[in-house]
Formats: structure tokens, sequence, C-alpha cells
């Protein structure tokens, strides 16, 4: 039995290993995910061709796949670096991008879930339609409360065995038998754009530093967010100045401070 860790020892593995991720990710969300990852402590390459993306993917210590701007290739180059990192045993997170919008986004969803992602990392409509259910979303932001994704999240751990984490107002990690909630954040969070691509990214480099923990990783990054978004916030005027002081909260935050501030409750 394992003992548990706190967030800011997942913190401080994270910072000590300084993981090389390799994130596939969208043209929208590339440069402020390696600038959130930079400031968190990790190391981010975007790296998504087919010709590469499986061989780098064996020397990442974790791999992070988001469909926001899907393409033929980089679809090739997402199932490589999967199929790469399922047999090297390396964690794996599925963002799950406005899956429900086109038949395309679907099937592309449908074959990245069967090549088993250690966690998938979406907002409440995304989480609510890969379980199969009615979802609100509208494009790629959400429509719906992380409340009404539990359910949702809850069947689609148990049905693909990977850790789902649902985030919006109140973030939702869950295993299909263990549940917390994460509160804090900011309203201005969802006014800027890819923040939640960036976390995704972030819960990978936790993940990369702690694979024997992805569910406490994947609350540990969730709530080194929410602690960051919370104090950023007090200064921000608006979506544009929060941004650098995010950044900056990102690389001051301290493992102490995430531990005496994170709010993260069973469920
Ligand atoms: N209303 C809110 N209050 C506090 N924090 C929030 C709120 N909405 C989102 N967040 C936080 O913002 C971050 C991004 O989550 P969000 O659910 O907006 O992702 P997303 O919809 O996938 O974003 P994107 O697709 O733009 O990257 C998370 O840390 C989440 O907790
Ligand atoms: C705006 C946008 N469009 C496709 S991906 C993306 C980033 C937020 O998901
Ligand atoms: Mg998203």
């Amino acid at each position: 039995m394992q003992t548990t860790q706190t967030p800011g020892r997942l913190l401080t593995a994270m910072r000590a290993k300084n993981p090389l991720v390799q994130n596939i990710t969208n043209f929208v969300a590339m440069n402020i995910a390696a600038n959130v990852m930079l400031a968190a402590g990790a190391s981010p390459a975007m790296v998504h061709t087919k010709e590469e993306a499986g061989e780098f993917a064996r020397i990442a210590s974790a791999l992070t796949i988001n469909i926001g701007t899907l393409s033929p290739d980089f679809l090739a180059g997402m199932k490589e670096a999967a199929k790469a990192a399922g047999e090297a045993g390396k964690p794996w997170v599925l963002d799950p991008v406005a899956h429900f919008a086109t038949a395309y986004r679907r099937a592309a969803v449908a074959d990245l879930m069967k090549l088993k992602p250690t966690i998938v990392r979406g907002n409440a409509s995304e989480i609510i339609a890969l379980a199969g259910s009615q979802s609100s979303g509208h494009g790629v932001d959400s429509g719906d409360p992380t409340e009404a994704a539990e359910g949702s999240a809850i069947t689609l751990a148990r049905q693909s065995g990977s850790i789902v984490a649902v985030t919006g107002e109140v973030d939702f990690v869950t295993d299909g038998q263990h549940s917390v909630r994460i509160m804090g954040g900011s309203a201005l969070m969802p006014r800027i754009t890819a923040l939640g691509c960036s976390l995704t990214c972030l819960v990978g480099a936790f993940a990369a530093a702690n694979p024997e923990r992805p569910f406490e990783a994947t609350a540990a990054a969730l709530a080194m967010f929410a602690v960051a978004g919370e104090e950023a916030a007090i200064s921000a005027a608006g979506p544009g100045s929060f941004l650098p002081l995010f950044l900056d909260r990102l690389a001051t935050l301290s493992p102490e401070t995430l531990d005496t501030k994170a709010r993260i409750v069973s469920a």
C-alpha cells in the first residue's frame, strides 16, 4: 500500500524531474500550453507529424493528445504516438475537444479511446457526450456545469479504465471507484482560449513524474491551476492581464502554498 502523496509533494517531484512531455495539441494552444508548462516546471515538446511522433513518444516521459484542430496528418501522428506510449508503459492524456461536433471528430476520438488513454481531461459537455449522453456543448466551450457530468465521468472511467477529469467552475476527478472535487480557479479562466488544453498538458507533466499515481497526479495538476488561477485573479483587471499574472503564479507557487491552499474534497 502506497502512502498518500500531497499535491505539494507531487509538484516537487514534477519540478525535480522537469519531465519531457510530448504534446500533440492544437494550433490555438501550442504557444500558451508550452508557456504554462515551462512556468510550472516541465519541459514541453510539440511534436506531431506521423514520421516522428511514435519515435518521439518513446523518449518522452509522457504524451498528451488534443484534437482541437484535427487533420489527417495530426490524427495519424496521434495514433502512432499513443501506440508507442502504450507499448512503452508511458502515461498519456487525451483531451477530446468538441468531439461531439462532427462525424470526423467522433470517429477520431473513438479510435483514440481504443488505444486506452491513462487519463481523459475535458470540460463537462465533452465528458457527458463521451459517455454517450446528450450534452449542451457548443463547439469547444462547455454548455454544462461540472455537476451534470459527474455521473458520466464515473461511467466513462468504468467503461474505459481511464482516470477521467472534468473541469469547470468546480473540477471533478474519478477512477470509477473514488472521486474528488477541486474548488478554486477564476471565472476569467474560460474567457482565455486554450487554458483547458494547457491544463491537459500539465496533467501529462504531473503523470510523467508520478506514473504510479495517475489519479493523484491529475488532482494535483488541477489543484495547481485552481490555486494559481484564484491568486492571479486577485490583481487581474480582465482576461488580458490575468494571463501573465497566472504564468507568474504557476512559476512562483511553492509546494507548501499548494498544500495549504488546495481545496480537494472527496466526492
Ligand atoms: N467558472 C470558473 N470558475 C473557476 N475556474 C474555472 C471556471 N471555468 C473554468 N475554470 C478553470 O479553468 C481551467 C480550464 O478549464 P475549462 O473547463 O475552461 O477547459 P476547456 O473548456 O477545455 O478549455 P479550452 O478548450 O478553452 O482549453 C480549469 O483549471 C478550470 O478549473
Ligand atoms: C478555439 C479553439 N478552436 C479549436 S481548438 C481551440 C482551443 C480551445 O479548445
Ligand atoms: Mg477544451
